[in-house]
């Protein structure tokens, strides 16, 4: 197993020490945060072993933004619910390690991964109605989430819940905190969700699409306050899309996810500069909305993605891929993953970070 794809990040730019599409506020502060080696996710089905995750490695650090992208199946949404100890029967994390702040995640009993997950690490997932309990008000379900990891009262508990609330746009947030998941809009329940994965303060919020079911416009702003929230509060960001905007507009790094693996991990700015991987230019090479001129979902890739319950030898793009249809080391070999001069780290045999020198 090779542990060779963690993204060392900032990678330091010759001119300036900072990496490419970093601000300079966030790279300052570069202590890792959450520490991820060789981790493997299976799901073992009846009809055999889904590798879900496989061998993915990345270092985070304090303020980063970093984005995981890839088609439907890639993995990402297996990745997200490795790193918090959620990942659903019958699946279960069979190797690697994951680091919170240096504590180790993986083999933590339940009474472990409870008292970490929503204190030093914050969720925000796609559906918020699923995540919100129907039955009880905003109110008393943030006081929960704060009072279990904070010895707090519950009046002091709920004077903070109206503050996050009222940080994040939820207006006359002293009477609102009274009504019921039911009672807010899409937005709004995903602005609370947002004020809840913060309350306790975590180094790290994983967001996994959380706006897959809001127009548009609403996305944006979502997305936009939640980074700035993270930001505001030194908070590490991952977040999980498909929408190749939100990656250039709002992230720092992005790792490509491919049948599991992580196939390109580079700065945001140069994946859009000088993608190396061959998929990662298949992606890019989507439509550009002309009204906005801004980038958006992931295009469809000619072919479909392996089935990750055979473990092929090879690369697992090679089929779809404009050299590993015709390269026999592409069918036979599978790619390690290596650094190329640009710092970007890939899984692919002929990769180059030199235009027109791919093959
Ligand atoms: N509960 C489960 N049981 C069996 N297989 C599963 C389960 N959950 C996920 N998988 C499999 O794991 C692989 C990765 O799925 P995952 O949901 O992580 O992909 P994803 O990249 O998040 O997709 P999407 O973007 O559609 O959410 C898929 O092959 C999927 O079928």
């Amino acid at each position: 197993m090779s542990h060779t794809n963690a993204l060392s990040f900032p990678p330091p730019s010759p001119s300036t020490g900072t990496a490419p599409g970093v601000s300079q506020d966030r790279s300052q502060d570069r202590g890792v945060v959450l520490q991820v080696k060789g981790l493997v996710t299976d799901f073992n089905t009846a009809s055999g072993t889904v590798h879900a995750v496989r061998d993915v490695s990345f270092d985070l650090h304090k303020r980063q933004r970093m984005a995981i992208v890839g088609e439907s199946g890639s993995g990402k949404s297996a990745l997200a619910m490795s790193l918090v100890g959620l990942v659903p029967q019958p699946g279960r994390v069979t190797g690697g390690s994951v680091k919170l702040n240096g504590t180790e995640m993986v083999g933590l009993d339940d009474a472990g991964i409870s008292r970490i997950r929503g204190k030093d690490i914050g969720l925000v997932f796609q559906d918020p109605m699923a995540a919100l309990d129907p039955l009880k008000t905003i109110g008393s379900q943030f006081v929960e989430t704060i009072r279990v990891h904070q010895d707090v009262s519950v009046k002091a508990a709920r004077k903070m819940a109206c503050d996050l609330l009222g940080e994040v746009g939820v207006t006359d947030a002293k009477r609102r905190i009274a009504d019921y998941p039911h009672q807010y809009s899409g937005g709004m329940r995903q602005r609370v969700l947002i004020a809840m994965a913060i309350a306790n303060d975590p180094s790290v919020v994983i967001a996994d699409e959380p706006t897959t079911a809001l127009d548009v416009t609403t996305q944006a702003q979502v997305l936009d306050l939640l980074a700035k929230i993270c930001d505001e509060r030194g908070n590490a960001l991952v977040m999980i899309t498909h929408n190749l905007g939100i990656v250039e507009e709002l992230c720092d790094s992005v790792n490509v996810m491919y049948a599991g693996r992580f196939v390109e991990s580079t700065s945001a700015r140069a994946l859009f500069e000088s993608p190396a991987h061959p998929y990662s230019k298949a992606l890019l090479n989507c439509v550009i909305d002309p009204a906005t001129t801004k980038r958006g979902a992931l295009p469809a890739i000619p072919g479909s993605p392996p089935d990750l319950s055979i473990d092929e030898p090879g690369c697992p793009f090679a089929a779809r891929c404009p050299i590993g249809r015709d390269e026999p080391r592409c069918a036979t070999e599978r790619p390690e993953s290596r650094a190329l001069a640009s710092g970007a780290v890939v899984r692919c045999h002929f990769a180059s970070d030199i235009p027109g020198d791919e093959a």
